[in-house]
C-alpha cells in the first residue's frame, strides 16, 4: 500500500446492537485503539439509533463514528430519512454510501449513490462508497462492466473534490456474509483496476489519494493476505466487526 494513504479498518454493524450493546463495545474498543492515530484509521458505522452515543464516546479518541446511509436532501418531507447535516449534528464524521444491501433491497440507483456521495463531500462527511458485482455478473464475465459503471457514476458526479475526500469499498456481493472471500489476488485485481479507472477519469493524483477498501467475509484468518495487496487500503467488515476482539485483530493487521 502506498505510504501516503493511511489504512482504514471500518466496522459496519449493519442492523445490529442496542444502545447498551454499543456502549459496551465502545468502552472495550477505545482504550485498545488509543495511540493508533497516525498509523491506522478506525471507523465504526453504527445504526442511527446508537450513532449519537457511539459518536459521543468516540469524541477525542480518533475513532471515526459513521452512519450506514443518509439522504442527499438536507431537510423536508422525506419520511424515514436522515440528512448529512443531521449526521454531523450528532457527531458523525463519515457515512457508508451505496452498500449493496441498500442497492439490492432498497432499490438505490447509481444516480442516488452519486448524489449522496457528492452531498457527503460537500457537507464534510467522509463517504465510503460501496461497489461490487453479483455472482451471476461475475460468472457472465460482466464484473468490470458493473463495477466500472458504479465507479464512473460516482466520480462523474463529484465535481472537483480531491481523491482524499472519499473512500471506495470493493465488495463483491457473492462474498458478503457468505464466508466465501475473494482471493487476495482477485481483490487486488479489482481494486487495482478501480484505481486505474480513477486515474483515467481524474488523473494520477486523485487515484493515488483515494483509499480503496476490500469488503466481503474479512476475518482474522484472512485479513493479513488481503492487506498485503498493494492497492488494498483497508477493510469494510460486517460479521467479524461485531465482536471487539475480532475487530481489533483486523485493526492490528491493517496497522501492518
Ligand atoms: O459492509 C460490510 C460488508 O458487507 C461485508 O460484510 P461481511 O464482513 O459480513 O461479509
Amino acid at each position: 500500500m502506498a505510504q501516503e494513504r493511511r489504512p482504514l479498518m471500518a466496522a459496519n454493524w449493519k442492523m445490529n446492537k442496542t444502545v447498551r450493546e454499543a456502549q459496551d463495545y465502545m468502552a472495550a474498543l477505545l482504550p485498545r485503539v488509543d495511540g493508533l492515530a497516525g498509523e491506522v484509521d478506525v471507523a465504526v458505522f453504527a445504526p442511527f439509533t446508537c450513532l449519537s452515543e457511539v459518536a459521543r464516546m468516540a469524541e477525542g479518541s480518533g475513532v471515526i463514528a459513521g452512519a450506514q446511509n443518509f439522504f442527499y436532501e438536507d431537510s423536508g418531507a422525506y419520511t424515514g430519512e436522515v440528512s448529512a447535516p443531521m449526521l454531523l449534528d450528532v457527531g458523525a464524521r463519515a457515512s457508508i454510501v451505496g452498500h449493496s444491501e441498500r442497492r439490492e433491497l432498497f432499490c438505490e440507483t447509481d444516480e442516488a449513490v452519486a448524489r449522496k456521495t457528492r452531498r457527503a463531500v460537500e457537507a464534510g462527511l467522509l463517504p465510503v462508497v460501496c461497489v461490487g458485482e453479483t455472482k451471476e455478473e461475475r460468472d457472465a464475465g460482466r464484473m468490470w462492466e458493473k463495477v466500472s459503471g458504479q465507479v464512473r457514476a460516482v466520480v462523474e458526479g463529484l465535481g472537483d473534490a480531491p481523491g482524499g475526500s472519499l473512500v471506495f469499498a470493493y465488495e463483491p456481493i457473492w462474498a458478503i456474509g457468505t464466508g466465501e472471500t475473494a482471493s487476495p489476488e482477485d481483490a487486488q485485481e479489482a481494486i487495482g483496476r478501480i484505481r486505474g479507472l480513477l486515474g483515467e477519469l481524474r488523473g494520477e493524483k486523485f487515484a493515488e489519494e483515494a483509499r480503496i477498501l476490500y469488503g466481503g467475509s474479512i476475518k482474522p484468518g484472512n485479513v493479513s493476505e488481503i492487506m498485503a495487496q498493494k492497492d488494498v487500503d483497508g477493510g469494510l467488515v460486517g460479521g467479524a466487526s461485531l465482536e471487539v476482539d475480532s475487530f481489533l485483530q483486523l485493526v492490528e493487521a491493517a496497522r501492518g
